[in-house]
């Protein structure tokens, strides 16, 4: 159970490095926090993996290289959750979410897409995050085999008509820009609605 109902989730996906931590936090800044809160899946999963492998927690979350050292393990272990019920990580991230507008920054799996929106139909839109292979290497991405061509980098790569796409090459105002449309369509949906004198007046007749 949810502590209240939202009225927009933000359903992010991308390339590792392709920027999603970067455009959600600029997004939830934008909006501020007591709008916008910031779910991600991976960090239910980290903190469980972390508990029973006896791991720090805060590095997993943590973009060096300590993350990428478990990675490949931490795959196979989510993995062997989500065989089993593929909402588990999804549930776990809703779960005391107060804020109206909910950005989930990781989806990664078809059946992460399909579980927000057969649970919350009508409120969910889908972004793309993209960057060119350059740019994520200038951010510290180098091709590994068994990560970046497996379905948790990949699951999303096919499949999806993204509501929006957002490129993410460095360029801070070219990113502003394609966020205010995004921006907008939180606001009105976050507005209260406006009660005119002659609305008033026009409901009670
Ligand atoms: N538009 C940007 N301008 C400057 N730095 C960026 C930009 N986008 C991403 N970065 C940096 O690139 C690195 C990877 O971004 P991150 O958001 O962690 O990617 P992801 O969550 O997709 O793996 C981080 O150090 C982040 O600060
Ligand atoms: C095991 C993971 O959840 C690890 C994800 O960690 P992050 O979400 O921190 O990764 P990036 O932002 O892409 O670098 C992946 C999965 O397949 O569930």
């Amino acid at each position: 159970m949810t502590a209240s109902e939202p009225k927009l989730i933000l359903l992010f996906s991308g390339k590792r490095k392709s920027g999603k931590d970067y455009v959600t936090d600029l997004i939830q800044k934008r909006l501020s926090p007591e709008l916008c809160c910031i779910l991600r899946l991976s960090a239910p999963l980290k903190e469980r993996y972390a508990q029973e492998h006896g791991l720090d927690y805060k590095q997993l979350l943590g973009a060096g290289q300590y993350k990428e050292q478990h990675r490949a393990e931490m795959i196979r272990w989510g993995e062997s959750k989500r065989h089993l019920d593929s909402g588990f990580f999804c549930r776990m991230v809703v779960c005391g979410a107060t804020q109206p507008v909910w950005i989930v920054s990781d989806c990664r799996r078809m059946s992460d897409l399909q579980w927000f929106y057969s649970e919350y139909p009508q409120l969910c839109a889908s972004v793309r995050v993209e960057a060119s292979d350059q740019t994520r290497a200038q951010r510290g991405w180098r091709f590994t085999a068994g990560i970046d061509d497996a379905e948790s980098e990949c699951g999303l790569d096919q499949g999806v008509d993204f509501d929006w796409t957002i490129r993410n090459e460095g360029d801070v105002t070219f990113l502003d820009g394609q966020l205010e449309g995004l921006l907008s369509l939180a606001r009105e949906r976050t507005q209260e609605p406006q009660y005119t004198q002659d609305s008033i007046q026009s409901n009670g007749q």
